[in-house]
């Protein structure tokens, strides 16, 4: 479908192009989404036409059933996970467009539970659980979070403690403070957890005065080693809790409601020793703990470095849910119609100034988003062959500056994509309103945004700290090197100048953003020292904290556009090129645009600001007519996407109310 728009002047509009190309470009890997999507065309039971009307209970049994439909069907999500994880996270893709219930559920069961395994335990783990998660007969959660402790994961409380005399880990909740909380799949289905606890050793060498009596004798105390991941069975298999576990369901959620999420709380729950999951860090049997990471900090960071792969995920749903609703979007507006001129007919919602400039930046965006993800995934997969340290780090910046990012922006996108489809965007059918809701809880679980866009900062601070020591900036950061090296300077030429072809220009475009980065990196390093003579570390970069934030965004907003200029430069059909190119070039500009960094520090002078923003109308307008040929190229087939406001089938105005009006139970002919 391609929606003739209505010209209102004289800009050009892109050429078409055949959207088979593009999507072509865009998927190498169709012949697994087709599959995925041909199992559930055949199982239009597992596909209601929404799933708000249900209870939590039914929600959660439609979410087993194609959950087990999938595996019925040969797909095995665990063994994805473990030797092709491209194919693991483009399974998440595709399931998040069917129910993003589904690819929680499957993320909890296979990425979390099994992940947490396969990742930070050692072969013997490994073997011994690998094929019952795979197949689901063996149910489990990751169980990190507590009533009081979510972000701050070192300051958990649940305790596993060595018992030297029956060689047994007992874990215990403290107090309620520490009841394991949201623990995804543990309501109905978990037979086994992930637990994190303090691991505690008795110190048998220490000796106490015993109280009153003025004797010595000994007294255990015992030694902290920190958060470790301890695998605790919940239930057996018929389903009924073991001894010492108690588990609440979390209830009705803002969305999601397909997972069954509860809370644990353990009392003196007894495990053999070897169910420590100790790559990391191990216990033999006489209570002696040795690690090959020399410190606690270095092997907490180790044991969160594992747990990168569910971030690298949240990225690749989200971005699939993103896609969903601009495609629901820019098909409806495209034909919606309202108010025209005198006499003539009305025009299409997308050829309104207000619709184009809300929804063709978001458009680029996803299209931003979408390459970045793949070299996200690209990383990942490289970093688990090659296990390079600087990778390491690099991936674990890429995936929470990521994660952060794109879920930000998806979540907010779904609002504009529901509002862009006035009234009838809000009709559960059309799934914008349940896509909204179920999203929205991305930018909290697997690190919440704020907390892991500080990571990516203090990252970039520590690559700007060991540049003065001496020390050569890994590939990734070494534009930093060269800006902050020439100590900044902004170009009267660059400031003033309007010209079309160098707004449009990559080098100014890539510079710019590169120099923002480099900028707020700069001054924030020395407003931390400032205060930190004063007020101490944590203070300091309280007083800093939204400039760390800015920071963080503004270093992704660079790496996102390189990954686009860089798709763009590699796609072979002129056509497409031509309106990717206008796209990376409007996400570039609004980056550009909207952050006053650059007008406070005299980059850009106010006559370049107001040519940039016409640039951005005029881009606008001319990538309006091949909006709806960029949606189409995503490929979202109709069985899948199900909202009858945004099915490729209409091809015209009136047509585009025919699925909707059938879905209400009027007769249409
Ligand atoms: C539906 C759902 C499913 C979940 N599934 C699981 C699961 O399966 N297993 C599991 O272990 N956990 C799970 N979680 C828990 C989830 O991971 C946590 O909610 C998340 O880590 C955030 O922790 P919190 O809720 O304690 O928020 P908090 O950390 O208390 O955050 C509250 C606010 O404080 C701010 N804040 C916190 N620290 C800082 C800081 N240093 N600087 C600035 N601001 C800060 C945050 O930005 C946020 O706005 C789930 C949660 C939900 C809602």
């Amino acid at each position: 479908m391609t929606g003739k728009p209505y010209r209102q002047n004289s800009i050009r509009s892109l050429p078409t192009f055949d959207s088979h190309v593009l999507e072509t470009y865009l998927d190498d890997q169709r012949e697994l989404k087709n599959k995925v999507y041909s199992m559930f065309r055949g199982r239009p039971d597992l596909l209601p036409e929404t799933v708000e009307g249900l209870s939590k209970e039914e929600h959660r049994s439609l979410v087993r059933r194609q959950l087990i439909a999938l595996l019925e069907a040969g797909f095995n999500p665990l063994d994805f996970f473990s030797h092709d994880v491209r194919k693991y996270f483009y399974l998440g893709e595709c399931l998040a467009l069917v129910d993003l219930s589904l690819t929680v559920k499957s993320g909890v069961q296979y990425s979390l539970w099994g992940g947490s395994v396969v990742n930070l335990g050692t072969e013997m783990h490994r073997k011994k659980y690998f094929d019952d998660i795979a197949s689901f007969r063996l149910p489990g959660c990751f169980a990190m979070t507590e009533l009081k402790h979510g972000s701050n994961v070192a300051a958990l409380q649940t305790e596993a403690v060595l018992d030297l005399m029956t060689d047994e880990w007992v874990i215990h909740t403290p107090d309620d403070g520490a009841i394991k909380w949201w623990i995804g799949n543990a309501a109905d289905d978990g037979r086994a957890a992930s637990v994190f606890a303090r691991l505690k050793i008795p110190d048998t060498s220490s000796t106490h005065p015993v109280p009153g009596s003025g004797h010595l004798r000994p007294q255990v105390q015992l030694i902290d080693h920190g958060v470790h991941a301890f695998i605790v069975p919940l239930r057996d298999a018929s389903g009924s809790l073991l001894p010492g576990i108690e588990i609440k369901d979390c209830g009705y959620k803002v969305g999601l409601n397909g997972v069954d999420n509860g809370a644990v709380r353990f009392t003196h729950v007894r495990v053999p020793r070897t169910n420590l999951l100790d790559r990391f860090g191990t216990v033999d049997k006489g209570g002696c703990y040795s690690s090959p990471l020399t410190s606690q900090a270095r092997r907490f960071a180790a044991t969160l470095g594992e747990l990168t792969g569910g971030r690298v995920g949240l990225c690749c749903s989200s971005v699939s849910l993103l896609k969903g609703a601009m495609t629901i979007a820019i098909r409806y507006t495209s034909h919606r119609e309202q108010f025209g001129p005198p006499d003539s007919p009305e025009i299409a919602v997308l050829d309104y100034q207000s619709s184009q400039t809300k929804l063709i930046p978001m458009l680029a965006s996803c299209y931003a988003l979408h390459f970045s993800k793949n070299f996200l995934v690209k990383q990942y997969s490289e970093m688990k062959k090659t296990r390079d340290p600087h990778l390491v780090e690099e991936v674990h910046a890429l995936s929470a500056g990521l994660k952060a990012y794109v879920t930000h922006f998806t979540a907010n996108a779904l609002s504009v994509c529901r509002e862009s489809c006035g009234g009838h965007g809000y009709a559960a059918v059309n799934r914008l309103g349940m896509m909204r809701s179920d999203h929205d809880i991305f930018q909290t679980f697997e690190g919440d945004n704020t907390v892991l866009l500080q990571q990516v900062s203090a990252l970039l601070l520590k690559q700007y700290k060991s540049q003065f020591k001496g020390a050569p900036l890994t590939s990734s950061y070494r534009f930093l090197g060269q800006l902050l090296a020439s100590s900044l300077p902004s170009n009267p030429l660059v400031t003033y100048d309007t010209d079309i072809r160098h707004l449009r220009d990559p080098v100014f475009l890539t510079s710019a953003l590169e120099y923002r980065t480099a900028r707020t990196l700069f001054t924030l390093s020395l407003r931390l020292r400032k205060h930190r003579a004063k007020l101490g570390a944590f203070h300091a970069w309280n007083q800093c904290l939204n400039h760390t934030l800015n920071l963080a965004n503004a270093y992704i907003e660079s790496v996102v556009y390189k990954c686009f200029l860089k798709a763009v430069e590699e796609c072979l059909d002129p056509d497409c090129r031509r309106s990717l190119k206008a796209l990376s070039d409007l996400y570039a500009l609004r980056c550009i645009e909207s952050d006053m960094l650059f007008r406070n520090e005299d980059y850009i002078a106010p006559a370049k600001a107001k040519a940039m923003q016409r640039l951005m109308v005029d881009l606008c307008s001319e990538l309006r007519g091949v909006a709806p040929a960029l949606v189409d190229a995503f490929a979202i087939p109709d069985h899948i996407l199900r909202a009858p406001i945004g099915l490729s089938n209409s091809t015209g105005a009136s047509d585009v109310y025919k699925e909707y009006l059938l879905a209400a139970g009027f007769d249409v002919v």
